[in-house]
C-alpha cells in the first residue's frame, strides 16, 4: 500500500533518516522500535506526509494518490492537536467536519469506545494525560482511517488507559484496519504487531516478523544495540 524506497531525510544539515526501505500493507500491524533518536517519529511523519524526503521514493500503491493517503490514515503523535476550550464531544465533531461529516453518533460511539462518553460535555482542559489520550485516538479514528500512525500512544498512560486503547486497537485489526506503531516497549511490539522494524542511526538495521519464539532473541539483540549506543 506505501512503499519507502532508498529514503533519506536531512533536516537543518542533519541526516535524519538515510538509506531506509520500509512498507506497509493493508492491514498490517507493525512496530517501530530504536532507541531515542534513531528516526522513529521522523519516520512516522514521512508517513504522514508532514516531511517531505529530501531523497528516495515513496511509493503508493493500488492507485492510491497522495490525497488520497491522506483520508486513509489516522495519526496519533506526541502533541494532542486537542482544542481544550472544546468539550470532548466538540472537538470530535469539529474534526468531523473537516471529513464533511456531521453525524453525533459516530462521535458518540468513539466517545464509547475510548470510554469516555459520561464525560462528552465536559471541556478537555481538565482531562488527565490518560483522558486525551484516548480522545486523540477517537479524533484520529474520526474518518475510519485504514492505518493508524501511534507515536507512542501508551507513554505515561495507567493500566485502564492502556487497556482501553488497546481494546480500541483490536476492534479496528477485526474491522480489517493496521497500524504503525512506535513504542520503546518491545512486550507491547511483540504483542501488537505482526511485524518489527528496529531503526537504528536512521535506517532500518533489523526486520522479522514478531513470532513468539523469537522474542527473547530480539530482545537481547534489542538490548545489546541500544547499550552499545
Ligand atoms: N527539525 C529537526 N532538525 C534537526 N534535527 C532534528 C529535527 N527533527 C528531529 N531531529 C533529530 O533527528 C533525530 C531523530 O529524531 P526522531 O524524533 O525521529 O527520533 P525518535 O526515534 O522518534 O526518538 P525518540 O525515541 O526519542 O522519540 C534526533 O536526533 C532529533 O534530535
Amino acid at each position: 500500500m506505501i512503499e519507502l524506497q532508498n529514503l533519506a531525510v536531512i533536516l537543518n544539515d542533519k541526516v535524519i533518516l538515510r538509506a531506509l526501505n520500509f512498507s506497509w500493507h493493508k492491514g498490517e500491524t507493525v512496530a517501530l522500535v530504536g532507541a531515542n533518536g534513531a528516526g522513529k517519529t521522523t519516520l512516522l511523519k514521512v508517513l504522514s506526509t508532514l516531511i517531505k524526503p529530501t531523497s528516495g521514493k515513496l511509493k503508493l500503491a493500488d492507485g492510491v494518490t497522495s490525497q488520497q493517503w491522506r483520508r486513509l490514515f489516522g495519526a496519533v503523535f506526541q502533541e494532542s492537536f486537542l482544542y481544550d476550550e472544546l468539550s470532548a464531544q466538540e472537538n470530535l465533531l469539529f474534526y468531523q467536519q473537516l471529513y464533511g461529516d456531521a453525524d453525533r453518533r459516530k462521535t458518540e460511539y468513539l466517545l464509547q469506545l475510548v470510554n469516555l462518553l459520561n464525560v462528552k460535555d465536559e471541556r478537555t482542559t481538565a482531562f488527565s494525560k490518560g483522558m486525551k489520550q484516548r480522545l486523540s485516538i477517537a479524533r484520529a479514528l474520526i474518518h475510519e482511517p485504514m492505518c493508524l500512525l501511534l507515536d507512542e500512544p501508551f507513554e505515561g498512560l495507567d493500566l485502564a488507559s492502556k487497556k482501553t486503547i488497546e481494546a480500541v486497537l483490536h476492534e479496528r485489526k477485526r474491522a480489517g484496519a493496521g497500524w504503525i506503531l512506535v513504542s520503546h516497549d518491545i512486550d507491547d511490539a511483540w504483542r501488537l504487531c505482526d511485524r518489527v522494524v528496529f531503526l537504528h542511526d536512521g535506517t532500518v538495521l533489523l526486520e522479522q516478523p514478531c513470532h513468539e519464539q523469537q522474542f527473547a532473541s530480539f530482545l537481547t539483540y534489542y538490548k545489546k544495540v541500544l547499550e552499545r549506543g
